[in-house]
């Protein structure tokens, strides 16, 4: 049997299973590539992969796709590679955590069952009436499975890919988690560009997104990155991607950065954060817009009965505008170039 099968089944690759096993947990499997590379199923959609030479101290790398299940590109993107590896065709040098992250949502084609992971890390699942639901106990499972891939570790990076609802004015970008006083590592952008991310938003505060867990409470590099469109399993022009999947296989094996000619990411900072603040929110930014749209200063973005929000002195660009959350969460990002650093 090769390596593939004995993991996941006869004709399976780490989709399949992943889909197949969707409602169910998979039980810890481990086995020794031909390399010594030791490829360990934690759960489903689960996988830790540690090169036979790893130290306590290496420089450690997750990897996510799925949080949202209808995100389907990425996950197309990580099962390729996991094939590509447990096929023999390169070696791995990186330990990685690899995770798809929300299975019973992938499986139906929704972005969630009962409620937005991507929402509910950095303890938010703990809290009513998240804490016994599925994404509540799946959130909580993979912040338990990031602490322990840390380890010893003090260089731990996580890239949680995702693709966007709307069509995007800058197609590929990624987001930085707000720590204070912590700045953008120029390696870190050299890779952004590398997997063909050219802009970069710059959080203003912390949240309970999985790469803000990542980054405050384990102090990781991490970025969500927003790789493309929304589209089904199947539908993906996997051309689009193909950056970012030579990126990652390039880390993944452990080889030197190309070099990338001086090029220099964009960088914005998110201004304002809209939330849906209950019956009387008013969102003035139409449906189909696409992110990155620009508005003048003084448009009214949104109104309440007690507040408003205005575009403030210079432009400001919308992101993620989605008016059907439920009150309490975000509507959209407002976000404008960042002054100078
Ligand atoms: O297109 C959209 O409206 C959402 C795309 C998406 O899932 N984005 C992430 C961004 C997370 C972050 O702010 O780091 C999300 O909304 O969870
Ligand atoms: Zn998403």
């Amino acid at each position: 049997m090769t390596p593939r099968q004995r993991l996941f089944g006869a004709d399976k690759d780490w989709l399949a299973h992943t889909l197949d096993q969707a409602n169910a947990s998979s039980p810890e499997l481990t086995l020794i590539l031909a390399d010594g590379c030791a490829v360990t199923l934690l759960d489903t959609g689960i996988l830790r992969l540690v090169p036979a030479k790893a130290s306590g101290e290496d420089p450690r790398l997750i990897v996510s796709a799925g949080i949202h299940g209808n995100e389907t590109a990425p996950i197309e993107v990580l099962n390729q590679l996991v094939t590509e590896l447990l096929d023999g065709l390169w070696s791995l040098a990186t330990p990685t955590l690899l995770i798809l992250g929300n299975p019973p949502a992938m499986a139906q084609g929704e972005r969630f069952i009962e409620f937005n992971m991507n929402r509910l890390f950095a303890g938010a699942h703990e809290k009513r009436p998240y804490h016994d639901t599925p994404e509540g106990r799946r959130a909580r499972e993979l912040e338990q499975a990031c602490l322990q891939f840390r380890n010893t570790s003090t260089q731990l990076v996580h890239y949680d890919l995702h693709t966007a609802i709307r069509p995007s004015i800058r197609e590929k970008f990624a987001l930085y988690p707000f720590v204070p006083e912590r700045r953008v590592p120029p390696e870190q952008c050299a890779f952004l560009l590398e997997a063909g991310v050219e802009t970069l938003l710059l959080q203003h505060k912390t949240g309970t997104t999985f790469s803000s867990f990542t980054s405050v409470d384990l102090g990781a590099e991490s970025f969500t990155i927003e790789l493309g469109k929304v589209r089904p399993f199947g539908q993906n022009d996997l051309s689009r991607f193909a950056a970012v999947e030579q990126a990652l296989r390039r880390l993944m094996r452990g080889d030197t950065p190309p070099d990338n000619n001086g090029g220099q990411i964009v960088k914005f900072e998110v201004v304002h954060e809209i939330i849906n603040t209950g019956d009387q929110f008013h969102f003035h930014v139409p449906d189909d817009v696409a992110n990155f749209t620009s508005y003048e200063p003084g448009t009214l973005i949104w109104h309440d009965d007690r507040n408003q929000y205005k575009v403030g002195d210079l432009p400001e660009s919308v992101v993620f505008p989605n008016r059907d959350v439920p009150i309490g969460q975000r509507v959209g990002l407002m976000i404008r170039p960042l002054a100078d650093e």
